[in-house]
């Protein structure tokens, strides 16, 4: 394996809960905040899983990025919280990550699981039950379903879906674990998990408002999540 080893493999019970309310963040999110204080602050309010997805305009590149990625895995390890790296296998396995999340458009679920190996979470975005089939044939440990509400934190989103596909794929008895992403808030987390998510999956909820909100965001999200569970 090249790069840095990953910790030690996830059990599938465990991945439900580290979905509940996962942190997805970048630079071009924080406006203008330190994203490691973002990043510790919604921590110390309680995510159960990050990931590193710099993207978008103003994104940082190469070591900047690099430095980036290692200074926010280090916040996730002092707490014991996985860090997952969005598109960029060769980042993930530079600094150790603990997961890829990729979606249609990037390398194939099942290149990337030879890639990573078993020990690192893979995440995969399916927007059909058919990709959500070959997803986990290919090795993915969890989906990535969305966009469910509108969203301004990805120009090339697909359509909205609402909470329809996360039924559809529980009513097919599609077991995965996943989660919702795309527009969702605190007021909305409850029905996207009484949809069939294991948890939510979001930026600006916790990412635009102000740093001194982040953690008191977060516990909100996570009574909400709980009382839906
Ligand atoms: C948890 C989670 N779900 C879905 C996505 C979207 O992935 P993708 O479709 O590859 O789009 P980009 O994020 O790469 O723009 C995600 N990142 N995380
Ligand atoms: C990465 C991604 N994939 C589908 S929607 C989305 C953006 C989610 O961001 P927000 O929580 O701000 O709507
Ligand atoms: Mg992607």
């Amino acid at each position: 394996m090249t790069g840095a080893a990953a910790g030690l493999r996830i059990q599938p019970e465990r991945v439900r809960e580290l979905l509940r309310m996962y942190l997805v963040v970048g630079s071009p999110n924080c406006r203008g905040a330190d994203p490691l204080h973002i990043v510790e602050e919604a921590l110390a309010g309680g995510v159960t899983l990050v990931q590193f997805r710099e993207k978008g305009p103003g994104a940082l590149t190469g070591e900047a990025r690099f430095a980036l990625a290692l200074r926010l895995q280090d916040a996730c390890r002092r707490k014991g919280v996985p860090f997952i790296v969005n598109d960029d296998v060769d980042l993930a396995l530079r600094i150790g990550a603990d997961g890829v999340h990729i979606g249609q458009e990037d390398e194939s679920a099942g290149e990337v699981r030879a890639r990573i190996g078993g020990r690192r979470l893979l995440g995969v975005s399916a927007h059909t039950p058919e990709e959500a089939r070959r997803a986990v044939e290919q090795g993915a440990d969890y989906l990535g379903i969305g966009p469910i509400y509108p969203t301004a934190s990805k120009a090339d989103a697909r359509p909205v879906q609402g909470t329809r596909l996360l039924s559809e794929l529980r009513s097919l008895g599609i077991g995965v674990p996943m989660v919702g992403i795309g527009g969702i808030t605190a007021a909305r987390a409850g029905d996207v998990v009484r949809a069939g998510a294991d948890g939510v999956a979001v930026i600006s909820a916790v990412t635009g408002v102000p740093a001194g909100e982040v953690r008191t965001g977060v516990k909100g999200f996570l009574t909400k999540i709980r009382e839906a569970l």
